[in-house]
């Protein structure tokens, strides 16, 4: 008995937990429970059609734990593989999971517009696997260590996807470096600010020296400034706007009331701050990033011209720009409301010219929501209405959807929706079906069609509000994958909330 005790015993419980060891380390380990909708945590995605950096391949994605751990191009990894292991979806598209950079989840504080939870829902359920929340229509704004404290502790158990924080650059931190230098160490990936009155209260605008200070605080974390470029110019007489008697229901009257030169004029104002950016200027290792162009015209060919100058700039536009145009709001539809405006459909095409040809680097969301009530639906009165579109969980079939008749392909949207913005985020886990890579993905079929009625699963918290409602799409996502994790798969989503925040190091 004292052997068994003093020998054997100590030797049993080595060998049993040896073997429990491999069992939950081998490929039969269930994932974290209820984080997956598959049990595997080592599996491969087939597929004829794989969006790889060398191009779309025929082939296996293999994914261990939370990385991608092969790609193979045609049939050498059957070998070994067990059929069980195999997840295949035939000639769907498998692709790099989209990353929005430029989201407003209103949490904490404004959980009644969206929230943590049905935002991420609405974001795995469109195939983006990480999405950077804005630092407004939350509440409190995120501007210090402390704001940024009270987002993560918000999203902690709430995500379902990855998550990362933009912090806001406002008049109250601009000048102060060490309440800057708080919010970008406690993780900020980088700051936003707006040149315009933001519409919330404890977001103020910043001016050209606001953003100057910051870049030279972000230089040193090597982090971006994304600003919203519009600054409020007085209407010139000819603006075509008459003071008070214009209808409030015509979209012309909105599109009137906020012309392109208001982003022109702050592109060309931004643009006597950047020039710190450059290669051994003030604030080389800061970068400045142009949220929602609207403007086709002056503002691009700024913009382009900056860049050729060495300035570290770059620009988003969003599909809301590129699918609609101003002729076609209907009266009092507030729904199309959001800043800086959608323009005419010649801006439209000019838009599309300019993404098509790299002028304009990638897209983004900026899903804003609010309650229906603020969309004012019964006055329809488009100057007093909340401006932001709704769109989150569309955003990949609405850009394929009105980008195929210019011959969109499966890379360029790689392009605009994973890579670039995991490159501005900093994120060089993400962005690219690549060994090493998390195994952030996005399973879809392009040939399917689908009208955007109220039989339409939606998980925004208020899916009436988003223009996108009534209209016939082609594109549907079939299973997204966040680090491994199956979180969504044809109409269901994983049970737990297993996406992790970001926070920049
Ligand atoms: N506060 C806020 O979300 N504003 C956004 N809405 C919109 O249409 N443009 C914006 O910048
Ligand atoms: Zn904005
Ligand atoms: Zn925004």
């Amino acid at each position: 008995m004292d052997f068994l005790q003093s020998r054997l015993l100590p030797l049993l419980t080595l060998l049993l937990s040896s073997l429990l060891f491999f069992y939950f380390n081998n490929i039969s380990k269930p994932s974290h429970i209820g984080c997956s909708l598959v049990p595997y945590n080592h599996y491969w995605i087939t597929s004829k059609r794989i969006v790889t950096p060398q191009g779309v391949i025929s082939g296996a994605v293999e994914v261990k734990g939370e990385y991608i751990t092969s790609v193979v191009n045609g049939e050498d990894w059957r070998g070994s593989v067990k059929k069980e292991q195999v997840i295949d979806h035939g000639e769907a598209v498998v692709m790099p999971g989209l990353i929005d950079v430029h989201a407003h989840l209103d949490d904490p504080g404004r959980t009644e517009w969206e929230g943590f939870p049905s935002g991420t829902k609405s974001a795995a359920a469109g195939g983006i696997t990480t999405l950077i929340d804005m630092p407004l229509n939350s509440f409190p704004s995120t501007v210090s260590e402390e704001t940024l404290k009270l987002k993560i502790e918000a999203a902690e158990e709430k995500i379902y996807i990855d998550v990362g924080f933009w912090g806001g650059l406002v008049p109250e931190n601009a000048f102060n470096a060490s309440m800057l230098e708080g919010l970008l160490s406690a993780g900020a990936l980088g700051l936003k600010s707006f040149m315009c009155p933001s519409g919330i209260n404890d977001f103020p605008m910043t001016n050209a020296s606001h953003i100057k200070e910051g870049l030279s605080v972000l230089a040193k974390y090597k982090r971006p400034l994304l600003v919203h470029s519009e600054i409020q110019q007085d209407l010139e007489s000819n603006s075509g706007l008459k003071d008070g008697i214009d209808d409030v229901r015509s979209y012309s009257t909105y599109l009137k009331s906020r012309p392109s030169s208001w982003e022109e004029a702050a592109i060309r104002e931004l643009l006597t701050v950047t020039k710190d950016t450059r290669a051994g200027g003030p604030a080389e290792g800061a970068h400045l990033h142009i949220v929602h162009l609207s403007d086709a015209s002056s503002s691009l060919d700024l913009i382009k011209g900056a860049k050729s100058s060495g300035d570290s700039i770059t620009v988003e536009t969003c599909p809301h720009y590129l699918a609609f145009s101003a002729e076609e709001i209907p009266d009092g539809d507030t729904r199309f409301k959001c800043a800086p405006p959608i323009r005419d459909a010649a801006n439209r095409e000019k838009l599309w010219e300019a993404l098509l040809e790299g002028q304009i680097d990638m897209l983004s969301s900026d899903h804003s929501p609010s309650v229906p009530e603020l969309k004012l639906f019964d006055e329809g009165d488009f100057l007093r209405a909340w401006g932001g579109i709704s769109s989150l969980q569309f955003v990949l079939p609405v850009t394929w959807s009105y980008g195929r008749k210019y011959g969109v392909t499966l890379e360029q949207l790689v392009s605009w929706w994973s890579e670039r913005p995991a490159k501005l985020s900093g994120q060089e886990l993400k962005g690219a079906i690549a060994v090493g890579k998390h195994a952030d993905i996005v399973v879809w079929e392009p040939e399917i069609e689908f009208d955007l009625d109220e039989n339409y699963p939606v998980y925004h918290k208020h899916p009436s509000i988003s223009a996108y409602m009534g209209t016939r799409l082609s594109g549907k996502v079939l299973a997204t994958f966040v680090r491994g994790n199956l979180v969504f798969k044809e109409g269901h989503h994983a049970p737990a909330a297993c996406g992790t925040p970001i926070l920049a190091r």
